[in-house]
């Protein structure tokens, strides 16, 4: 038997020699792996933990029979010698315990000899072997000890060995130098990681490798159990129908008992190998880093028992706590094809009404809910308007212009409720979005807008006038004078209220004189306006001419050093972004933008293009500029204002938020994508929310319970409290019943039409609809009052949405007319009116894709007889519109609901002096209780005494 030690093998002998004395399990694994005793995988950490058990294990015993002789020289006072036999049988103890450790780890741990290796150890055994039959007491360890010695000394080591060891050792010495200066570096990366996984940008996931196998293999026995059941099963079958002559039969189930059996075998194969051979590189996560393009910016880190990766939000399933997302600490963004580095992060500036402590710092003024509900069709209810505000406030707006206080009723108490709840959520770090109401230049405006607003923690008040020549000589009918001294009274009015916090619009600025406009800003500077913002009303400028305004109006305006300069464009060429941003680099600090840039006519320069342009290019093209906006919750607060302003759609491809925003058609495309995908993404998807799988996490289905609902929930922005969470839930069970998978599409549809509806009056227990082309339709329709009780009618209707609809108006009608026995007033009673209703809009979108979408619908009508409210300043009556909305996979009870929804408006309370009977029909007696305020308002003659108003129970 003759053999050679290559010089590799001598080396990694060597290395694992040393590497031992050292007790570095790395240097073990590296050795070994370069004398091909171990095979490198992908994962190697449950190897270099039995490495290190090893070694620790070989410390102990060392450890542990140092403690035993000085136990025995304690003991005995002196130093006991050992016999050689007795250390013999010590040293055969040692070996024999290092030889379990070594049989245990071989057990299951990958090991593989190489010929040389195993070359190496035979030689040692028949050496070992050969010494014991001449000599028991042979030890082949005591002849190699004076080697081993020699080999620490570096003596005897091949000169070539010894050279390439004094070059690794001089490697190494030189790095730990140079990480001396280093670690600083290391030091301050290890902080930025951190901060980015406080700030939510980095996501952490644990896999338990062990456990994941684990499964595989359990996976892998009930296949094979059920495939050898099947072809048990099979053969009997086959025995009987041959013996039963029956020989079709008896063929067709031989072959499928042998398809079975095959994958039985292949079961079992498949089982061993996972069994035995576990070191099989293990498959990366779905999500892995090694998946990811190389643009995207992560950390993977590894712990002894799994491997930890860090991801950037939120493309990975495990939940982040709200606490988390709700942080308003501000990430700037990378230049677009810039590699991966965390990015700086920067902090919102202490807020002061006149003062931007950073230069660099962009406002952000969304105005959604007043220029934004300009936009023809986007009447929004209180409660919607409350719900979208407190998205903005999420997304980390600076200002909130609620609405138009003066403009009604409802306006006011939108704007009241939004400061008072909105405007007084102040987050850990001190942010809370200032709340501001738009008026027109006169006190009654501004004392309504300032009433809304006040009890909020940083109150505005926002007052414009024209100072365009066209507006001021056709619409003001006022000479310049007189718009100076009105715009500079009312700023002063706005101040003597108490209010810090004024900002002056000269409405038209586009077409306004530039001295004019000087002037009057500098007037109203001196009244006490804290920011100028210029309006290009009808959108005419071009980013030139609209950039040069505002240097012109920095440059030219006395005192406007002390004041905040703020854009606000219109979209009526398509330019509002780009004006925006041009106003904005000549010294524009705050942007006026709205949520899809949705406003009067064209609209406005939209919230998400203005910022994410700053996110992308603030850097680099734009001066530093950058904004507080947590640009993670856009995609959510642009679907929230699409919902409830169903008739405004916008195009598949408008940036951003449009539903193309993300998708790529075209081959060239797709396949630069799949290389990198920095050749035609400039903004990951992720940055604006947007999700466009959850492939690798949770996957709601009928199975899933209330927690995962909630933590999906959460993560796309919504955070319900039990009671919404409980009716949720079973919605959502119905729906993962029919469908395979509920998407986030489908949940957010459910939201909407649990949560943000108002409560209603009417619900729709059943509905049973026959529609086709053999005659007209016929729809019956089961509706819970809201004292519970069930209403059933039928109709006929041209249609199955038609038939269902009149029977819907059938019930209401028949509630036409109700008493009320325990009202304060004797002879009281309260009806509900049946009134003509016109339907104006009807629109049904499908939110989720395929046969089994999920479709909303929403319903616009008006009440035609209605005895309308009263405006809030005018006191003239106008007709209000009223909307619901519905979801559903199926279109028609979809429909029903949205109506259904509507209803809550149509019934009125009407005080009846006397018995009502003959007025309407006979009277229903039902137990309401009402509350007396409603009553101060009667009428006696006229009947119809409050709006709308609904007893509550
Ligand atoms: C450019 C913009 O987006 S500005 C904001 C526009 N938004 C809205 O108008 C929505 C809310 N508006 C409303 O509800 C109503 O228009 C109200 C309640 C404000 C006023 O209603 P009305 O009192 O009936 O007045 P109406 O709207 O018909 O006419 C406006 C009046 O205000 C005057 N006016 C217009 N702008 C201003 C101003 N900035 N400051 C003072 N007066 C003004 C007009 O000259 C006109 O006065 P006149 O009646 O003496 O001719
Ligand atoms: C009230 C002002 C700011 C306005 O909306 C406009 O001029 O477009």
């Amino acid at each position: 038997m003759m053999g050679s030690i290559s010089p590799n093998i001598r080396e990694g002998l060597l290395e694992t020699f040393y590497g031992v004395y050292e007790k570095d399990p790395d240097k073990v694994l590296e050795a070994m792996v370069q004398m091909g005793v171990l095979v490198p995988t992908g994962d190697m950490t449950a190897v270099r933990r039995t490495a290190q058990f090893f070694l620790n294990s070989f410390e102990e015993r060392l450890a542990a029979q140092r403690r035993e002789r000085e136990m025995a020289t304690t003991e005995l006072g002196f130093k006991k010698q050992l016999t050689k036999e007795e250390k013999m049988e010590k040293r055969k103890q040692r070996l024999a315990a290092i030889g379990e450790d070594l049989l245990s780890i071989a057990a299951d741990q990958p090991f593989r000899f190489p010929a040389t290796f195993t070359f190496v150890v035979r030689a040692f055994s028949v050496l070992d072997g050969i010494g014991k039959g001449l000599d028991p007491r042979f030890d082949i360890t005591e002849i190699a000890k004076p080697y081993a010695l020699e080999l620490l000394r570096f003596r005897e080591a091949g000169v070539e060995v010894l050279l390439k060891d004094f070059r690794k050792r001089w490697d190494r010495q030189s790095r730990a130098f140079h990480n001396l200066f280093r670690q600083a570096d290391r030091v301050q990366k290890l902080a930025e990681t951190i901060q980015r996984l406080e700030q939510g940008d980095l996501k952490l996931r644990v896999r338990t490798l062990e456990a994941e196998r684990a499964f595989q293999r359990v996976a892998a026995v009930q296949k094979t159990i059920g495939s050898a059941v099947a072809a048990g099963s099979l053969i009997n079958l086959a025995t009987i129908l041959f013996l039963h002559s029956i020989r079709v039969p008896a063929t067709a189930a031989s072959i499928l008992c042998a398809f079975f059996s095959f994958q039985v075998l292949f079961g079992i194969i498949k089982g061993f190998t996972l069994l035995f051979l576990p070191w099989l590189p293990f498959p990366p996560p779905r999500n892995s880093p090694s998946l990811k393009s190389p643009s995207t910016d992560f950390f993977s880190l590894r712990t002894q028992q799994n491997s930890v990766f860090l991801l950037p939000l939120p493309s990975l399933p495990v939940p982040l706590p709200l606490s988390l997302l709700k942080t308003k600490t501000i990430t700037s963004s990378l230049p677009p094809s810039s590699s991966p580095s965390p990015s700086p992060s920067l902090t919102r500036p202490v807020y002061v009404p006149n003062k931007i402590p950073d230069p660099n710092y962009v406002r952000i003024f969304d105005t959604t809910l007043r220029d934004g509900e300009q936009s023809p069709g986007a009447t929004l209810t209180s409660k919607e308007k409350l719900d979208i505000a407190r998205q903005l406030a999420k997304l980390g707006v600076d200002i909130i212009e609620a609405g138009f206080p003066a403009a009604s009723k409802d306006d006011f108490e939108a704007v009241r409720m939004i400061a008072n709840e909105v405007g007084n959520q102040v987050d850990s770090e001190g942010y809370v979005p200032v709340i501001c109401g738009l008026s027109r230049c006169n006190e009654k405006d501004i004392r309504a807008a300032w009433e809304a607003v006040k009890n909020a923690k940083r109150p505005r008040i926002h007052t414009f006038i024209a100072t365009s020549g066209i507006h001021m000589e056709y619409k003001l009918r006022k000479s310049k004078e007189e718009v100076v001294e009105i715009a500079s009274s009312m700023v002063r009015f706005a101040r003597s209220l108490g209010c810090d916090d004024v900002e002056f619009s000269p409405e038209d600025a586009g077409r306004s004189e530039r001295e004019f406009l000087y002037h009057i800003l500098g007037e109203v500077i001196k009244a006490g306006a804290t920011t100028l913002n210029i309006p290009d009303t009808v959108g005419i400028t071009t980013p030139s001419e609209f950039g040069q305004l505002i240097a012109d109006i920095k440059a030219n305006t006395p005192g406007i050093e002390n004041v905040i300069i703020s854009t606000h464009c219109q979209n009526d060429l398509g330019l509002s972004t780009a004006n925006t941003l041009s106003g904005a680099c000549a010294g524009a600090r705050q942007v006026e933008v709205t949520i899809n840039g949705i406003g009067e006519r064209a609209g406005n320069a939209s919230l998400e293009e203005v910022v994410m342009v700053i996110k992308c290019r603030g850097e680099h093209v734009l001066g530093g500029l950058y904004t507080g906006i947590n640009t993670r919750h856009i995609t959510m607060a642009s679907k929230m204002v699409f919902f409830v302003c169903s008739a405004l759609h916008f195009p598949a491809h408008k940036a951003i938020v449009g539903a193309n925003a993300f998708a790529l058609e075209s081959g060239i495309h797709q396949d630069g994508m799949l290389k990198h995908k920095g050749t035609y993404e400039i903004i990951s998807p992720e940055d604006i929310g947007l999700e466009r799988s959850n492939d690798a996490g949770i996957v709601l289905g009928k199975l899933s319970g209330r927690h995962a609902l909630k933590d999906r929930l959460n993560e796309l922005g919504y955070e319900l409290d039990d009671a919404q969470l409980g009716n949720i839930f079973w919605r959502f069970k119905a729906v993962a019943e029919t469908k395979k998978r509920v998407t986030d599409a489908d949940l957010i549809a459910l939201v909407s039409d649990e949560v943000f509806q108002p409560e209603n009056v009417w619900k729709l227990h059943d509905l049973q609809v026959t529609c086709g082309t053999l005659g007209l339709s016929t729809a019956t329709v089961k509706l819970l009052s809201a004292d519970g009780e069930e209403h059933v009618a039928c109709s006929l209707g041209t249609g199955p949405v038609d038939s269902a609809y009149k029977a819907v108006d059938l019930i209401v009608k028949a509630m036409d007319f109700v008493l009320s026995d325990n009202l304060p007033i004797p002879n009281a009673c309260i009806c509900f009116r049946k009134e003509p209703v016109t339907l104006l809009e009807y629109s049904m979108n499908a939110v989720t894709e395929g046969i089994d979408a999920i479709a909303t619908t929403r319903v616009v009508i008006r009440g035609e007889n209605q005895h309308e409210p009263t405006h809030a300043l005018t006191d003239e009556p106008f007709q209000r519109t009223f909307s619901g909305s519905g979801a559903g996979m199926d279109i028609v009870v979809s429909s029903v609901k949205a109506y259904v929804a509507c209803k809550r408006f149509e019934g009125r309370i009407v005080f009846m002096p006397e018995n009502p009977v003959g007025v309407n029909g006979p009277a229903t007696k039902v137990s309401l209780s009402v509350t007396l305020p409603i009553f101060q308002e009667a009428d006696k003659d006229t009947l119809c005494l409050v709006p709308a108003f609904l007893p509550t129970k």
